[in-house]
């Protein structure tokens, strides 16, 4: 049940070959019990944040060699709903470990951030305390609907995420519940704040009544304005990685 890769363009099939290469199962460490629910978090009221624990990327290179730990502290103080941590080691300098002492460090839902491109990265997701996973459509493609079932069936939400209007029919056609529409192309790294709005409101008026995410390139108040009243959360990483001080920067961007 893995998706066909060779068809995937640019640095993202780069990236998701290389972890579908390296997936061996083996022994996992015990699931919590129970984790916070990510949708619960993002449908308070007001635009909330998902904050992103963020090292390096393949557009920006390294950007900051914090400690998960204390970013992840710095955003719960901040005001984050919800964080996400980046756990693919070569391009971004994760790891499940990040995940996992994240997970005893702060409270708040964690969504596991990687290329998940087969079934054994959902059940380390959840071993390693992750409330939601990342299922990025442009990897997955058809296959989507069967990944949500199978993260379903282990008890983890998923954020689904699409770039384009074909994509967005695929994802609301395996039923998302909670979408997110990047800016960033992930095949060119090219980022575009219009994508965002405009999907967004395509989603909406296909009647699509989930949680509603937009994804990258978010760096001030200015830039957020265009999703109020139509998105429910946002996703920021680098922005919030590069600022001297986590928690004010959180802050200031969502008042
Ligand atoms: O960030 C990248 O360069 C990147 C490259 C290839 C695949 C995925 C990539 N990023 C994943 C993300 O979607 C972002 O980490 C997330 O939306 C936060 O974006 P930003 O605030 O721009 O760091």
């Amino acid at each position: 049940m893995r998706p066909r890769l060779g068809r995937v363009p640019g640095v993202l099939g780069e990236i998701a070959c290389k972890r579908a290469e390296e997936v061996v199962p083996y022994p996992l460490p015990p699931a919590p019990e129970t984790v916070p629910s990510f949708r619960e978090a993002l449908l308070k009221p007001g635009l909330s944040v998902i904050a992103e624990v963020k090292k390096s990327s393949p557009s920006e290179g390294a950007i900051r060699a914090l400690d998960p730990v204390a970013a992840a502290r710095a955003y719960q103080r901040g005001g984050a709903r919800a964080v996400s941590v980046l756990t693919e080691p070569h391009y971004f300098g994760g790891g499940l470990e990040d995940l996992l002492k994240v997970r005893q460090a702060v409270d708040l839902p964690l969504l596991r951030k990687d290329f998940v491109v087969d079934p054994f990265m959902l059940e380390e997701a959840r071993a390693y305390g992750a409330s939601a996973v990342l299922l990025i459509v442009a990897l997955l493609g058809e296959l989507t609907g069967v990944y949500l079932e199978e993260a379903r069936r282990l008890g983890l939400e998923a954020l689904v995420e699409v770039h384009t209007e074909r994509e967005l029919e695929v994802a609301l056609e395996a039923g998302a519940e909670i979408l997110g529409i990047n800016n960033r192309d992930l095949a060119t790294l090219r980022i575009d704040l219009a994508t965002a709005p405009r999907l967004g409101r395509l989603a909406r008026a296909r009647g699509f009544q989930g949680v509603l995410v937009a994804e990258s390139g978010y760096s001030s108040r200015e830039e957020l304005k265009p999703l109020e009243g139509l998105f429910d959360a946002v996703l920021i990483g680098t922005s919030l990685m590069r600022s001297p001080d986590l928690e004010e920067a959180l802050r200031a961007l969502v008042g």
